[in-house]
């Protein structure tokens, strides 16, 4: 399977997701600024992957800094506020971002920037490895909930290994589902504007042979009302204490569609993707993108010019049409305040605060 993220020998490869299917090709990145421009291109793209792409980024900028230390200590605030303002919605990456700040904040400004540079470099290797059993704890508890071999499952964007550093998160747990025999076809939305399920999804699971039904956003509700799909499964960029959760644009319209034709709407998301300070998805701020991302088609202009255009990424679904939250430890259900609340304590977690 293909690596969304590769660090070797100091040097950051990333797959460039703008480019799928039809062209594979890595971007170098020898410097934090390259890994910046990537994760607001899309060129790397989905929470976890940017979250893991932030922390080598900043393991590139800290090795920039090491000739002196005057330059090391402040330069790295600096490089990690710049990362921060690459995307707001997916918190994993300001809970990478952050967490590779709490290592830097054990040494004291005295200490040879090489020890922190190292420091630094085993934690982004963690984030990344850490990641992959995280994927794969949240495919088996999310394959636990299908329970017969005929399931159709619908998916929106894509949560998969190309979103994640290996596995997915949704799309985790349609392959151990898959594997299990447990489902039969996965129906992908193409996700417009820029067709993450089209491109990225269908090529993922193709590679897989699993069978892909393609479908434009504007057929789920279709395909539900005609008793195609038995679930819907997608992935989350951030999750809020109450349990709403902000996904790609066009996942809330599929969750009420799911709700009125009684099919279960599950979430898949590591609990890195959750944040305790946020109480509803009221407050989770929403990336607006540019107009050009709507308005063409293929690089081809669709629509008029001098026409006012909106392009939220994301939306927020309310936890009430939300049948279940995957996590790496175990499945949450309503209510969610509690079910998070007590996530917290028993697995005594450090969700972001
Ligand atoms: C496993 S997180 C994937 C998540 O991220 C995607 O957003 P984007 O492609 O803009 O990075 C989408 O919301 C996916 O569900």
């Amino acid at each position: 399977m293909l690596q969304s993220i590769i660090w070797s020998d100091g040097v950051l490869q990333l797959l460039n997701q703008t480019l799928l299917p039809a062209k594979i090709e890595y971007i170098s990145c020898r410097d934090w600024q390259t890994v910046a421009e990537a994760i607001r291109r899309l060129e790397v793209r989905g929470a976890p992957a940017i979250g893991a792409a932030a922390a080598f980024g900043l393991v590139l900028g800290a090795r920039e800094l090491i000739t002196t230390n005057e330059k090391f200590w402040p330069g790295i605030t600096e490089i990690a506020a710049a990362l921060r303002k690459t995307r707001p919605t997916a918190v994993n990456l300001f809970w990478a971002i952050d967490r590779m700040l709490s290592v830097a904040s054990r040494y004291d400004q005295g200490t040879d920037p090489a020890i922190v540079v190292a420091a630094l470099e085993d934690e982004a290797q963690a984030i990344a490895a850490e990641d992959k059993e995280v994927n794969k704890k949240i495919s088996l508890y999310g394959a636990q909930l299908f329970t017969r071999g005929e399931y159709a499952v619908l998916t929106h964007c894509n949560a998969g290994a190309l979103a994640t550093v290996a596995f997915g998160t949704a799309l985790g747990v349609i392959r151990q589902a898959w594997a299990e025999g447990k489902i039969r076809r996965v129906f992908v939305d193409e996700t417009r504007p820029l067709l993450q399920g089209a491109r990225l999804t269908a090529w993922e699971l193709a590679q897989e042979n699993i069978p892909v039904t393609l479908i434009t956003d504007n057929m789920a509700g279709w395909v539900m009302k005609n008793g195609m799909v038995q679930a819907v499964l997608v992935g989350a960029d951030r999750i809020a204490r109450n349990g709403d959760v902000a996904n790609k644009i066009g996942t809330y319209s599929v969750a009420v569609l799911a709700k009125e034709h009684g099919i279960p709407f599950f979430v898949a998301a590591p609990v890195s993707t959750f944040d305790f300070t946020i109480a509803s998805g009221a407050d989770i701020p929403i990336e607006e993108r540019s107009a050009d991302e709507v308005s063409s088609f293929g690089g081809i202009r669709v629509a008029p010019e001098g026409i006012d255009i909106y392009n939220p990424a994301f939306d927020v679904t309310p936890n009430q049409y939300i049948t279940a939250i995957i996590t790496e430890y175990g499945v949450l259900r309503p209510p969610y305040d509690r079910a998070i609340a007590n996530l917290a304590n028993n697995e005594k977690i450090n969700l972001r605060r």
